[in-house]
């Protein structure tokens, strides 16, 4: 048995749905391969929630590996494209990326002279990830004239050396020194980036001297991610720092909510496999997980696949398919079952007292009380005939907890996260064991063919699906900070349930070793 890569319960796709913004102008080159440059930039204003709108100031002919061309447009005519963009629209933040030549710098800050925009964060590109140069070496005095007029500049390590005119910095001590001397010099926030050093840390500093932040230096630390999918890190970070600053007015606010967007960019960059050489990030990787009920209902069956296998995995759940499980191993686990149950069905009623419409709440009430049904059952059943010990084990008790500690937390959507994986992953196990046995023949001198034809239940299947659904629509509502606990509680819950079919083994082993 294998979990497949979609769930055999619930039907997982995914629709789009739209949000409210601020305007963010970009004015930088144009990446086609779309990893960095303006389409860096739209990216990551839109997974900000932003408007993004762009002014060209290069084309540039570029994919992972190299830039093989760039052709700078008549400066004029990006001069044209600004006034067009401040003659019409309000521009709540602007963003500079790659600048190319002095001419087309000159006609910059002659546009941010005279529309002074609220808010502008400078990029000061220069070299790309590939190595090759996307800012003319004439230009590089043009460039230091500008950073007078931007609030935050965000250099890296070469470009901090270079508009310094010092050595590059080799440690992270140094580098802040430089970003110190840097905000000093021009009066405004620098923003010194780890990404150039090496080590397991990845950390970014904001640096102001002046007294506008509430230390001279802000350092939000994070780990380095081991990828090479690094293009276009510089521009997704600088233009997603423009979006949330002009919804916060708050550079340190700004920075720890994006510092983590960029983290799980980074992570998820290798899923999108674009290219052979230094790959984009994947900037709406958080969008993925939560957009709509069904993203996050996939995002949660991503999480409970690699526990599925574990599940399958398990001499436990090989021995009750192939029917030679001992009888002890079994009895261990029904009468935990039954204690488990118990402790379920309270949190399932607390759910019911938590719900937000009628039709869950009775959805839960009903389902708690069929849960205590199950458990008497079992004792009715299975249990009344058979030795089983009946102290609560260490997996039951600390899984119940779990679910206690979750249902005491009060939030709705956090508890169905923490209850979903004893539905899904117990009927996707219950499913595949059931098409086992039944592709097997259906042996009616099996050990367990009661337990198996009773598995597959539909009505189970769909009760399933209603609670996966109950808990996507949640997360849709829920704040970001409220689905990352609802994912680590289901993920909790789903290492519960493998744990769980693993129990009677330990117990056994346990007993053996004390026998001893
Ligand atoms: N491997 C990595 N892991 C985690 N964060 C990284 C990594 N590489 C770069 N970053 C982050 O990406 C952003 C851009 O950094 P950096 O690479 O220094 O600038 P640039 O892209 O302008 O060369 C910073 O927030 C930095 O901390
Ligand atoms: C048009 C354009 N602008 C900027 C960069 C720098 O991005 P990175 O240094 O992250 O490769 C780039 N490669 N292309």
């Amino acid at each position: 048995m294998t979990a497949s890569s979609y769930s055999s319960v619930y039907p997982l796709d995914a629709t789009a749905s739209g949000r409210p913004t601020p305007r963010i102008l970009s004015i930088a080159g144009s990446d086609p391969s779309g990893g960095a440059g303006i389409q860096a930039d739209l990216k990551s204003i839109a997974a900000f929630g932003g408007y993004g709108m762009a002014a060209i100031t290069a084309l540039t002919a570029q994919n992972t590996r190299e830039v093989s061309a760039v052709h700078v447009p008549p400066a004029h005519f990006l001069r044209q494209q600004l006034e067009a963009i401040s003659a019409d629209i309000t521009i709540d933040a602007v963003k500079i990326g790659m600048l190319g030549d002095a001419a087309v710098i000159n006609e910059v800050r002659g546009w941010l002279e005279e529309v002074s925009p609220a808010v502008v964060v400078l990029d000061p590109v220069m070299v790309a990830t590939s190595g090759d140069r996307l800012l003319r070496e004439s230009a590089e005095k043009a460039l230091r004239s500008l950073l007078p007029l931007a609030h935050l500049i965000t250099p890296n390590l070469p470009e901090l050396a270079m508009l310094l005119g010092e050595p590059e910095a080799t440690d992270w001590a140094s580098a802040l020194d430089q970003g110190k001397r840097l905000a000093a010099e021009y009066g405004n926030t620098v923003l010194v980036k780890g990404g150039h050093l090496p080590g397991s840390e990845c950390p970014d500093a904001l640096v102001n001297t002046s007294g506008l932040l509430s230390q001279d230096v802000i350092e939000v630390a994070g780990p380095r991610v081991a990828t090479r999918n690094s293009h276009g890190t510089g521009c997704s970070l600088s233009s997603a720092l423009a979006t949330v600053q002009a919804r916060t007015g708050d550079w340190e606010v700004s920075l720890r909510e994006v510092k983590p967007w960029l983290l799980g960019a980074l992570q998820a960059s290798d899923s999108l496999h674009v290219g052979q050489g230094n790959g984009p990030v994947n900037h709406f990787h958080h969008f993925q997980q939560a957009s709509t009920p069904g993203t996050f209902a996939a995002a949660m069956w991503n999480e409970a696949v690699p526990e599925l296998e574990a599940i399958y995995g398990l001499p436990f759940i090989q021995g009750l398919q192939s029917g030679e499980l001992p009888e002890r191993d079994f009895n261990y686990y029904l009468a935990q079952d039954a204690i488990y149950l118990n402790g379920y069905s309270r949190v399932l009623a607390r759910a019911g007292a938590l719900a937000p419409t009628e039709e869950e709440q009775l959805f839960w009430a009903k389902a708690s009380q069929q849960c205590l049904e199950v458990e008497s059952e079992l004792h009715r059943n299975w249990l009344s005939t058979r030795e089983a010990s009946t102290a609560t084990g260490p997996v039951t008790k600390s899984y119940v907890d779990h679910l206690l500690a979750k249902s005491a937390a009060g939030s709705y959507a956090v508890v169905l996260a923490a209850i979903l994986p004893c539905y899904w992953l117990y009927a996707e196990v219950g499913q595949q064991l059931h098409t086992a046995y039944v592709d097997a023949g259906a042996p009616a001198d099996h050990a367990y063919a009661d337990w198996l034809k009773a598995y597959a239940d539909e009505d189970f299947a769909a009760a399933t699906r209603k609670a996966i659904n109950f808990t996507a629509v949640a997360a849709v509502a829920a704040s970001g900070t409220e689905r990352t606990a609802m994912m680590d509680a289901f993920t909790q819950s789903c290492r519960y349930e493998t744990a769980f079919f693993d129990a009677p083994r330990l117990f056994a082993q346990a007993s053996f070793t004390r026998a001893q």
